[in-house]
Formats: structure tokens, sequence, C-alpha cells
């Protein structure tokens, strides 16, 4: 427990690190990489370029900081960056560096107002923000060792199946090596994968979500080929593999989840966001055929839409089933031209009951958010995830 000095100051801090900004967080993680470069195997060096990384670092600080006093209000953060953790394979050993290089860059950028008192409610503060976090993620590492098919650390996969979805889209079945059984998942989880892509210095990993039923053999991801603002690292060097390529896995994680309600489920996705949309609607249709379906995907065009013919194919076989497709610039294939607008479902939308689950860019998913609530859905009902760093929509 904080003591209710620590808990006084560490909140009265929060101005200087709201006035810092992320100054605070580029300075720790030129501190941290100069010191322990071996870290840059673990961290996505791409947000790194981006400052996406230092961007939800600075949040989470300031949010923990503000919050210090009430952490239930982090519960739903702190458990989503858990589960990403388990994908990165961040161990116990990890915390007491990234303490003493946090301790260490507000030491050197605020010198002034970080006097011993301030350092002492900090080092207090992480440590049990450290305790926490290291107790959570063991919970999670006990799950993938001890049931059927699990494991931790990494796992060897092969490449057994390559299916093009669409213009950028490309399906991956990854099998293990050892050919025995892989530990199910939730639909909504991601597997965590880790590639050296030739040329590059440092190993990256990447969550990619599961774009299918589970089924104890092996996974699918769906990996979009990103091009813009420059060639994605990852999936650029996915697309150059072929069957029988081998790439290592950790297991899988992550609480975007459907859940097992038997309420109405409407699944909205944009763009690639697609693929825990196919991993909770094969789900949903392999499970009670009285359950109301609907499925509403936007995109660019016809050649964007992935997975077209097995959604077309199982709306045909499963009554309970409705699809309606946006296409951003029209066209015959599509139920609607331009953005996702609800307004045209609104009368056969189940927005009182049903469960709501979004995935897509996080623009769309706050457009289409504002939507739903203006329609009356409780916000309670909504469900989704920003993929990467997380920051709020
Ligand atoms: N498990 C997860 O959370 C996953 C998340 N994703 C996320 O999904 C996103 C998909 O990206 P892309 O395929 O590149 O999408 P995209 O940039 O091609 O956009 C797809 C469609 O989204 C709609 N859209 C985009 N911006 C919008 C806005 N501001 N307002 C209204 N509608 C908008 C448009 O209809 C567009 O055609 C990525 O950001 C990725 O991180 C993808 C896979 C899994």
């Amino acid at each position: 427990m904080l003591s209710d000095k620590t808990i006084e100051i560490v909140k009265s801090t929060v101005p200087l690190l709201a006035e810092a900004g992320t100054v605070v967080t580029d300075h720790f993680y030129k501190r941290l990489f100069s010191h322990n470069p071996e870290l840059k195997n673990i961290f996505n060096m791409s947000n790194q370029d981006t400052g996406r990384q230092q961007f939800a670092l600075f949040n989470a600080l300031a949010a923990y900081a503000q919050n210090i006093d009430n952490l239930a209000v982090l519960k739903e953060a702190l458990a989503r960056i858990n589960h990403k953790h388990t994908s990165l394979n961040i161990l116990p050993e990890h915390y007491p560096i990234v303490g003493a290089h946090l301790i260490g860059t507000l030491k050197e950028l605020i010198p002034e107002q970080f006097t011993a008192d301030v350092e002492y409610a900090w080092r207090e503060a992480y440590g049990v923000l450290a305790d926490i976090c290291i107790t959570e993620e063991a919970a999670l590492y006990a799950h993938s060792k001890n049931n059927h098919g699990g494991w931790v650390g990494t796992r060897q996969f092969e490449i057994t199946d390559k299916h093009v979805e669409s213009e950028f889209v490309t399906s991956f079945t990854l099998t293990p090596v050892d050919g025995k059984a892989v530990i199910t998942y939730k639909p909504g989880q991601y597997i965590g994968i880790k590639v050296k892509p030739e040329g590059a210095e440092y190993e990256e990993i990447r969550q990619y979500s599961i774009s299918q039923k589970s089924n104890a053999k092996n996974y699918r991801i769906s990996v979009k080929k990103e091009c813009q603002p420059k060639p994605g690292v990852v999936s650029n060097f996915l697309h150059s593999l072929e069957q029988g390529a081998r790439v290592e896995l950790y297991p899988p994680a992550g609480d975007f989840i459907l859940k097992n309600e038997a309420t109405p489920v409407v699944l909205i996705s944009a763009g690639v966001g697609q693929t825990p949309m196919m991993a909770m609607l094969q789900t949903l249709l392999s499970g009670d055929k009285s359950q109301a379906i609907s499925y509403l995907h936007a995109c660019e065009n016809s050649r964007e839409f992935s997975f077209k013919g097995y959604l077309a194919q199982q709306t045909a076989m499963h009554p309970q089933l409705k699809t309606f497709t946006w296409f951003n610039q029209g066209g015959e294939e599509c139920d609607f031209t331009g953005l996702m607008d609800l307004t045209v479902l609104e009368a056969s939308l189940p927005i009182s009951e049903g469960a709501f689950y979004l995935c897509g860019p996080a623009s769309f998913m706050a457009y289409v958010k504002g939507q739903l609530l203006d329609l009356g859905v409780q916000s309670s009902n909504i469900h989704y995830e920003i993929f990467g760093p997380h920051q709020a929509l």
C-alpha cells in the first residue's frame, strides 16, 4: 500500500509531467536504449520512429500519477498492457531496468523539482505498479504454460498455407514444427510473432489478430502489406515468406474478446480490422443458431475487400447472419457508398440489447462509436481495442 504522503507527492507531479510533455519519454527511451540496447529487440522500433510509443508511455505515466489513489479506474488499461507484455515476453527482470531509467530521466530533466522526497515517492509508486504488473503477467504466463498445447517464450512454427485475401491482405496458416497441439484461444486474441527481417539490425516482435476460430492445431493470421507512410518492416517481410518458411511465436494473448453472451451481436470492422472479426464470426456461427449476428464492414473498394467469398457463402448458409458493406469508392459489390453511416440501419440494429464489437483504424472506431452512442447504444455495450500503443478514443 502506498502512504498518503507518496500519493500526494506523485499527484502533485502531474502538472510537471504535463509541462515536460513527451520530452520526458523521448529522453527516457534514448537513455534506456543507450544503456540497454538489447531491449530494442522487444520494443517496436517503428513505433519509436513515429513517436507513437513515446506518446503512449507519456499518457500511461500521466494516467498512473493522476489515478494513483484509485487504481480501479486503470484496471482495463492495465489488463490490456499486461496481455501485450506477455506477447512480448516482458519478464520481472525488465521492470527494475525501466524503473531506474525512469527515475534517472526525471532527475536529469527536472533536477530542481525532483527533490529527495519526490524521488522516494516515485520509487515507491513505480515499485507498486511493477508488482501489480508482475503478478498479473505471472498468471497469464502460467495459463499459457499449463494448458494443453501451451508454452512460454518462443516456439517454432512453419507457414503451412499462404492465401491471398485481397489486394494487400494475405493469410498465413502457422503450424508448430514439433507437430504437437497448440493452446486454444478466445476469438479476438492475437499472437506475438518474432522475426528478423533481412537487413534489420534487431529482431522485431509484432502482434497479429488470429483470423480463424480456435482449432488446437494451428493459427491463422491475415496480414496487410503496409505501404503508407512507408513500407512496414515486418508486414512486408512476412509477405515475402513462402510456404515452408519458419517463424517464432509467443502464445495467444489479448483481452478484446467475444463475450459469451446470448444477446444479438454486431461486428463492425474497417480495412484489415476484419481479422479478429473473422475469428469471432466463425465462433458465433458454430454456436447457437438462434443468436442474431450482424456483420458490418467498410473498406475502400472491392479489391481491398478481404474474405468476400467466405462472407457471401456464410450469409447464404446462415439465416441468422446479416452482412452490410460500405465501399468508400462505391461499386456494384457493396451495399452502400462512402463511409459507414449507421443511420441507414437504425431500424434493424439491436440498439438496446446488442453487444457491439469494433475494429479498424482508431479514427474509424471513434466515428462509429459516436454514431452508436447517438443511436442510443450504451457505452458499456461497445467493445473495441486500439492496436499498438494504447490511446483513448
Ligand atoms: N486486433 C486489432 O485491434 C486490429 C486492429 N487493426 C487496425 O485496423 C486498422 C485497419 O487499417 P487499414 O486496413 O489500413 O484501414 P484503411 O486506412 O484502409 O481504412 C479502411 C476503411 O476505414 C474507413 N475509415 C478510415 N478512416 C476513417 C475515418 N476517419 N472515419 C470514418 N471511416 C474511416 C474507410 O471506410 C476506409 O475505407 C489499422 O489501424 C490496424 O491497426 C487491424 C487488425 C487487428
